[in-house]
């Protein structure tokens, strides 16, 4: 027999004749129930509500709708006690009569309750409770049993104990209030252990991630926006490379880091939550953490003279979006509204800067950022990526289409007055533009979206800025952009005197620097926003590591849509 079960997150067929290796009926809201579990899912359905088959025509399929929950996404199985001889005691009795009370409990579980994703709105997830009830004791226990050991069969490599630094500056500045209310009691339910820092000021997480004891967590998690994560795995990966002696220079393969990190959103932007989950809810992020999910992401190398500056994972753009964060930072009081503020100062301005992008195109361009197609979980673009870096195939080399040829040497070279020059790693969806900035941009695939803009018009750069928002415009379908899918790229200014240095000496160790600070003052050149935070150096060469980091997270779930829950289901109970 087959049925189509229901969960939270859309109805799933799943198998549940053979593969069951616990079954019984219990009670839910004192109706009967037969539930199964078997080694990937557990299901249950009301016996009395059980609808025939209306025709013939729906066989071999049995129609009628149960309950089933993954076993990964269940959070956590506990027995419930009946209530205590002494609790049915009043107030009176208590202090008035004996001064000693004797406990007296039933000593075996009558019911258990169990705690599981469940998907409510789009890409959000909340916690789902249910109580198991029985006459026999014995068969509740069995039930925890039984689950917890399926959980544990899965390897699901959950966290038990983790590092989290709290942002108290970040946002709206609701860092600590998201962590104590939404996501501290959850970790909590789940059994996690956390050392908990609020940071002090800039770069204190980076530096407390240098010389604590990482062996004893299972993963970092920072309550913060894009530029809190980016300081997380900065940290991580110059710990790393440092404990492993490799420099951090533009000719060294990074080593990737082994700890997953975790994000829970107080930011501004967040655009790796909203890339990653789907949502910017923090009960969701932290449901993803606790359930042990794992992506890795691209990581790009950002180099200056051949030395490391930084590593980035979302955008990295000169020009327009470079100078727009440097005005924003002074209305930091405004919380996000400060970018909407400085976009339009920037936008009336309308400055394009002289300068010369390399680009050496991505080798296995089956894809191309125009792709309709979107990264979501399980993509098989990023696997396939990941198997490639790994055992580094000699890759082809592709000639781009709308730039000029490649030299000798593989690079095209693109020359003159640029608005914008933005890199996009990831898609970075966020709040305004839902499909992101690069709609076609994948996690993992060890490449990134590299789109110039050329000095045009207010009007037509309106058009492309309008274009961003609406998921069903192209917002590269201009002549006066272009994008290309790379793996490394080159921008040297025709205006900064200060940096002709990348055939300057190779640097080693791990020192990053940050050249030319005096390019601030020069007006024909720009600043770069990198991960939300501003980079003062102005000629740059970047190069894409793939899968460097993992994080907490799947990826977007496709074809996800909230069911409401039937008429006929008595399981729905608390949800926390
Ligand atoms: N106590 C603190 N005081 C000042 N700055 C801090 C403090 N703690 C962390 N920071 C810095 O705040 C910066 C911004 O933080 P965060 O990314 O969390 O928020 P945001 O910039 O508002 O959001 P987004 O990056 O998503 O736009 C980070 O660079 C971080 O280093």
């Amino acid at each position: 027999m087959r049925v189509v079960y229901r969960n939270g997150g859309g109805d799933e067929m799943a198998e549940d004749d053979d593969s069951a290796t616990f079954q019984s009926t219990l009670e839910i809201h004192g109706a009967t129930h037969q539930v199964k579990l078997t080694p990937t899912h557990i299901f249950w359905e009301n016996i009395y509500n059980r609808q025939p088959t209306k025709s013939s025509q729906e066989e071999p399929l049995f129609r009628h709708f149960a309950y089933c929950v993954p076993v990964k996404e269940i959070l956590c199985v506990n027995p419930t006690y009946g209530t205590s001889y002494t609790e049915d005691l009043n107030q009176d009795q208590r202090s008035h009569g004996s001064p000693v009370y004797i406990e007296m409990r039933p000593l075996k579980p009558q019911s258990f309750t169990l705690s599981y994703v469940k998907r409510s709105s789009r890409f959000k997830w909340k916690v789902k409770t249910i109580t198991f009830t029985s006459k026999e004791a014995y068969l509740c226990q069995q039930w925890v049993f039984r689950i917890r050991n399926a959980i544990d069969k899965l390897g699901l490599s959950r966290p038990e104990s983790l590092l989290v630094f709290v942002n108290p500056y970040g946002g709206k500045r609701r860092g600590p209030k998201i962590y104590s209310e939404k996501v501290a009691p959850l970790f909590e339910q789940a059994g996690i252990r956390t050392d908990v820092i609020i940071t002090q000021r800039q770069n204190h997480a980076r530096d407390i991630i240098q010389t604590y004891d990482l062996s004893r967590v299972d993963g970092v998690i920072c309550v913060g926006g894009d530029g809190m994560f980016a300081e997380l795995f900065n940290g991580l990966i110059d710990r790393k490379n440092r404990e492993l002696g490799l420099p951090q220079c533009k000719d060294q393969v990074p080593a990737s880091t082994d700890l997953r990190i975790g994000i829970i959103p107080a930011g501004s932007t967040d655009a790796v939550v909203y890339t990653t989950i789907g949502t910017n809810d923090p009960v969701t992020s932290a449901l993803h953490i606790i359930v042990g999910d794992s992506i890795g992401l691209d990581v790009a190398g950002v180099y200056s003279a051949e030395q490391l500056i930084r590593y980035n994972v979302t955008m990295l753009s000169y020009g327009y979006y470079g100078d727009m964060l440097k005005d924003s930072e002074k209305n930091r009081w405004m919380g996000p509204k400060r970018y909407h503020v400085s976009g339009v100062k920037k936008f009336l301005s309308n400055k394009s800067y002289e300068g010369e992008v390399s680009l050496l195109l991505a080798p296995d361009a089956d894809t191309s950022p125009r792709d309709k197609t979107v990264c979501v979980s399980g993509c098989n673009e990023c696997r396939l990526s990941q198997i490639r870096d790994e055992d580094r195939i000699p890759t082809r080399n592709m000639s781009a289409s709308s730039s000029s040829g490649p030299g000798t040497d593989g690079w095209h070279r693109i020359r003159g007055k640029i608005k914008v020059l933005s890199s996009f790693t990831m898609s970075c969806r966020n709040a305004l533009t839902p499909y992101g900035m690069a709609p076609g941009a994948h996690l993992g695939d060890g490449t990134t979206d590299l789109m110039i803009i050329s000095d045009c018009s207010r009007a037509n750069f309106l058009k492309h800025l309008l274009r961003c928002q609406d998921k069903n415009a192209d917002h590269f379908d201009f002549d006066f952009v272009q994008v290309f899918r790379v793996k490394e790229f080159r921008f040297r200014s025709l205006h900064d005197q200060s940096e002709d240095e990348e055939d300057g000496s190779r640097a080693a160790g791990i020192t990053r620097t940050n050249h030319s600070q005096g390019n601030v003052l020069n007006p024909k050149v720009s600043l770069w926003n990198c991960d939300g935070e501003i980079l003062e150096t102005t000629n740059l060469h970047i190069k894409i590591h793939c899968q460097l980091i993992k994080i907490f997270a799947r990826g977007i779930e496709e074809n996800e849509q909230p069911v409401q829950c039937p008429s006929c289901c008595t399981s729905c109970e608390t949800d926390s």
